[in-house]
């Protein structure tokens, strides 16, 4: 269930800078060609040892123990607890159980979902909700994508309802449609005060290069029309952290 824990500085979105203890489970039912991370269910779980030390060591599963290791790799700068994966909300019934007891011990919570959950939400202190473009996938006709869209549009409506800070965040490459980003400027706008974070693409082995400065100062301007935006590229791949 669990992949890794660990504490580092947030590295893209909205609160960027601060400190967080990241849980990343496994899984995740979509494959954005950008992606990251490994989308393997198996594997051991690795837990950090001391905070921010990227020194780990391997366990088979860590379901039982999280809150103590949670509680271990706490620091006094410490910001929220942020349940990302693969997509955390595969699981979403742990997570409402770990929430709860976080919760009780004064911690906030974060989810890092890609919102193709709307009806798994629990309650969060903050979230930052995905937004995928079509150009995220290889292989999926427009129908699969606006599905989705509507999807996380639900999700972040839902999480803004709740009284969640919640904000959106937009992988964007350099072929990426100006007017679909303003049309989802706009639907953002309607749901509410919703920052929208515009995440140029990081390099991997399927994406070779990011995204140009004028294409980020274009989309960026755009959006400044409807909503909030900020861009955060994924300054703790610049920083060499976690
Ligand atoms: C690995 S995903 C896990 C949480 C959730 N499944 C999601 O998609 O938000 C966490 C975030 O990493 C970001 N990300 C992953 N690979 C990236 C890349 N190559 N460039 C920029 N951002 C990336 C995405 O914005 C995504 O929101
Ligand atoms: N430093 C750091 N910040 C992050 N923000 C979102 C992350 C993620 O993989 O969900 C992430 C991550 O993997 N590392
Ligand atoms: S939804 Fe998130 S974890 Fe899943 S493939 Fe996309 S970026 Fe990776
Ligand atoms: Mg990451």
């Amino acid at each position: 269930m669990i992949r890794e824990v660990f504490s580092s500085i947030m590295g893209e979105g909205k609160f960027i800078g601060k400190r967080f203890i990241f849980v990343r489970f496994k899984e995740c039912p979509l494959d954005c060609i950008y992606c990251d991370e490994p989308n393997a269910p198996g594997g051991t779980a690795r837990v950090e040892e001391i905070s921010g030390s990227c020194e780990f060591m391997e366990y088979l599963e860590i379901e039982h123990e999280l809150i103590e290791i949670i509680e271990k790799l706490r620091t006094p700068d410490l910001f929220a607890v942020s349940f990302t994966g693969g997509e955390p909300l595969v699981y979403s019934n742990k997570i409402k159980e770990y929430s709860e007891i976080l919760k009780h011990k004064g911690y906030k919570t974060f989810l890092e979902s890609n919102g193709m959950f709307p009806e798994r939400l629990g309650s969060y202190d903050y979230a930052s909700i995905d937004i995928k473009l079509p150009e995220h996938f290889e292989n999926k006709d427009d129908d699969f994508w606006y599905g989705l869209y509507k999807k996380e549009l639900e999700t972040i409506e839902r999480l803004y309802l709740a009284g969640t800070d919640v904000y959106a965040k937009i992988v964007v490459f350099e072929e990426t449609s100006e007017e679909l980003i303003e049309r989802i400027a706009i639907d953002l706008s309607k749901i509410g005060n919703i920052t929208l974070c515009i995440q140029p693409v990081s390099p991997t082995d399927k994406i070779k290069t990011t995204t140009s400065k004028k294409k980020i100062f274009e989309l960026m301007a755009i959006c400044g029309k409807y909503v909030d935006v900020m861009c955060t590229p994924q300054i703790h791949k610049w920083m060499g952290m976690l």
